[in-house]
């Protein structure tokens, strides 16, 4: 059994007298520790099924298990303890609260989970180290989002949930942050999943998954996946 499966998810939205219907028998496979890229046009269904995966929209048909368990069975106690502890997400614009350091934002995410690691710690790992004191305003786009892989990867998750990362980033930041995200599930085993419209940096995952008007179209494994200091787009 894979560690993720995604089987068979359908997934509609009310829209007046009819219905949306994002996903459409959406089915892949994710074995753990892997790096996936998850590829497709706007529309696509991609933030849907991460969205599900990450416990936060829930399937209308099919099953979705995370290391065996069912997340669309759970209840919304236990999706609310899945959500806190065992999965860690990372949008395209930060979501950093303001009026909070770097090192505040860390903290209050690590607070809720009981299993976290040391918050400065975390942020010296992702090369801020001496910016702990910062408000967000003093930080540029790409420490931003340091600090937001921080404040995931501090609650110590089994899986990391990107959508977009890079999407409001230069290029050569980017490119530090999608090395980030690599070097993350490297070093810390932690299976992580990211969402781009970006095809050229499809070389540094271990799978890549294409979607299509809500179905999965294919699934390839990258046997010899490329550091991403080495691709260029
Ligand atoms: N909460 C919602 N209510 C109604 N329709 C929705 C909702 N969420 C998504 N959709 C629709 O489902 C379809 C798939 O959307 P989704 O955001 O998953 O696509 P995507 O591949 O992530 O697109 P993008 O790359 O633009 O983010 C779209 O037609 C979208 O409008």
């Amino acid at each position: 059994m894979a560690y993720i499966e995604f089987n068979h998810v359908i997934k509609e939205y009310p829209a007046g007298d009819s219905t949306i219907r994002a996903l459409d028998d959406a089915d892949f496979h994710i074995e753990e520790g892997r790096l996936a890229i998850v590829l497709g046009q706007s529309g696509a269904g991609k933030t849907t099924a991460l969205n599900i995966l990450g416990g936060m929209d829930t399937a209308t048909q099919g099953s979705v298990l995370v290391n065996g368990r069912d997340i669309t069975r759970l209840s919304h106690k236990e999706l609310v303890m899945y959500r806190r502890t065992d999965i860690g997400f990372v949008f395209q614009f930060y979501n950093l609260i303001p009026s909070l350091t770097a090192l505040e934002n860390v903290e209050l995410a690590s607070q809720i989970s009981d299993d976290h690691l040391d918050p400065a710690q975390t942020l010296g790992k992702v090369g801020l180290g001496k910016r702990l004191n910062n408000f967000s305003s003093q930080l540029s786009g790409g420490e931003q989002q340091r600090v937001s892989i921080a404040r995931a990867i501090a609650k110590k998750p089994k899986l990391l949930l990107c959508d977009e990362p890079t999407g409001a980033l230069d290029y050569a930041t980017g490119k530090q942050i999608l090395q980030l995200l690599q070097d993350v599930n490297r070093n810390e085993g932690i299976t992580v999943i990211i969402i781009t419209h970006n095809n050229a940096i499809a070389p540094m995952a271990d799978q890549v998954i294409h979607f299509r008007s809500g179905k999965v179209m294919g699934s390839t494994l990258n046997p010899s996946p490329t550091p991403v200091a080495d691709i260029e787009w």
